[in-house]
């Protein structure tokens, strides 16, 4: 092929590109992120909210759900996916009863889940985590959730939005690498290895000045470094993610390499599943792992290490 040929090719192929990127819905900013397949900008799901696939989660309180939803939202709390058979609360719930709940919500295997809250995703991103940990991986948060969605002019409802149970399975394979238990988290406190713990909860809880109900105690996990899940959001704006240069500049307090471990945990292991979808899917870290009893399954254990100021301002 001649110089001349080679250069049309190149022009039509640049062509392509940037016409498709003209019909593309996602923002500019999204472009820049490690991976999109777990966000949903709110322009795309106008355009495909109706399509019989297509499942919006409400992932909010019953209450909150009946002052006005996504039409076509059904409704999902932090409370249904929860496993009570523990003597404190937050810990995921088992598989099976997952299976046994979403059956009952009519979602079918098939489904792409769209969760939503409106509170920068930081609830939401609990059942992303959650699922992914058994496996299913048809979940989008979607960035920006009720409030943003209100912005462009989409429907809401009061109704409750009635389904047909189905009959939901979960993959038959756990994928739990990003889950982590307290023995193996102790095991890591007490190694000399390089292992990033990351509280992502308030300065206050980290300090240990403030002991959130549910917690036997106040303090944290040896080692941890303190990083707010709530500044990887635009919490009083858009409640969007922050792009991904922001990102990178607030998560580079850890100092970590791509392909370091980090621990994340905070009180119930919600708001560290919203920095787990921040360091995974948006920034690129390859292993990171949310400790699901978090906080107060740690300050349940007199045997547990744990650290607090020793001055409380
Ligand atoms: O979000 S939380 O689990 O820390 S209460």
């Amino acid at each position: 092929m001649n110089f001349k040929n080679s250069m049309w090719i190149v022009l039509f192929l640049s062509a392509m590109v940037s016409c498709k990127r003209g019909k593309d819905t996602t923002s500019q900013e999204i472009k820049t992120y490690a991976s999109v397949k777990h966000l949903m900008e709110v322009e795309e799901l106008l355009e495909i909210h109706k399509h019989e696939k297509v499942v919006i989660v409400d992932f909010r309180k019953d209450e909150e759900y009946k002052k006005g939803h996504i039409e076509g939202a059904i409704n999902i709390w932090r409370t249904d996916i929860e496993d009570t058979s523990y003597p404190y609360g937050g810990m995921m719930a088992k598989k099976v009863d997952i299976e046994t709940f979403f059956s009952k919500l009519g979602i079918k295997n098939d489904a792409i889940l769209v969760v939503y809250d409106n509170k920068g995703s930081s609830d939401a991103a609990r059942l992303w985590w959650l699922l992914k940990s058994y496996g299913f991986e048809s979940v989008k948060l979607l960035n920006g959730g009720l409030s943003a969605w209100r912005q462009i002019g989409g429907s809401t409802s009061y109704e409750m939005t009635k389904t047909e149970p189905s009959i939901f399975t979960l993959p038959v394979k756990d994928a739990l690498d990003a889950w982590i238990g307290k023995e193996e988290l102790l095991g890591m406190v007490n190694s000399s290895n390089n292992v990033i713990i990351l509280d992502a909860r308030t300065e206050e809880e980290f300090s240990g000045k403030r002991r959130k109900e549910g917690a036997t105690k106040a303090g944290r996990i040896p080692k941890s470094i303190h990083v707010d899940w709530a500044r990887s959001i635009d919490y009083e704006g858009t409640k969007k993610f922050r792009t991904f240069p922001e990102l990178e500049a607030i998560y580079s307090e850890l100092e970590a390499s791509r392909d370091d471990t980090i621990i994340v945990y905070c009180h119930t292991g919600v708001r560290s599943a919203h920095t787990t979808f921040v360091l995974t899917e948006l920034l690129g870290y390859e292993q990171v792992r949310n400790y699901d009893g978090s906080w107060t399954e740690w300050s349940q254990f007199d045997n547990l290490p744990f650290e607090k100021d020793s001055v409380q301002f």
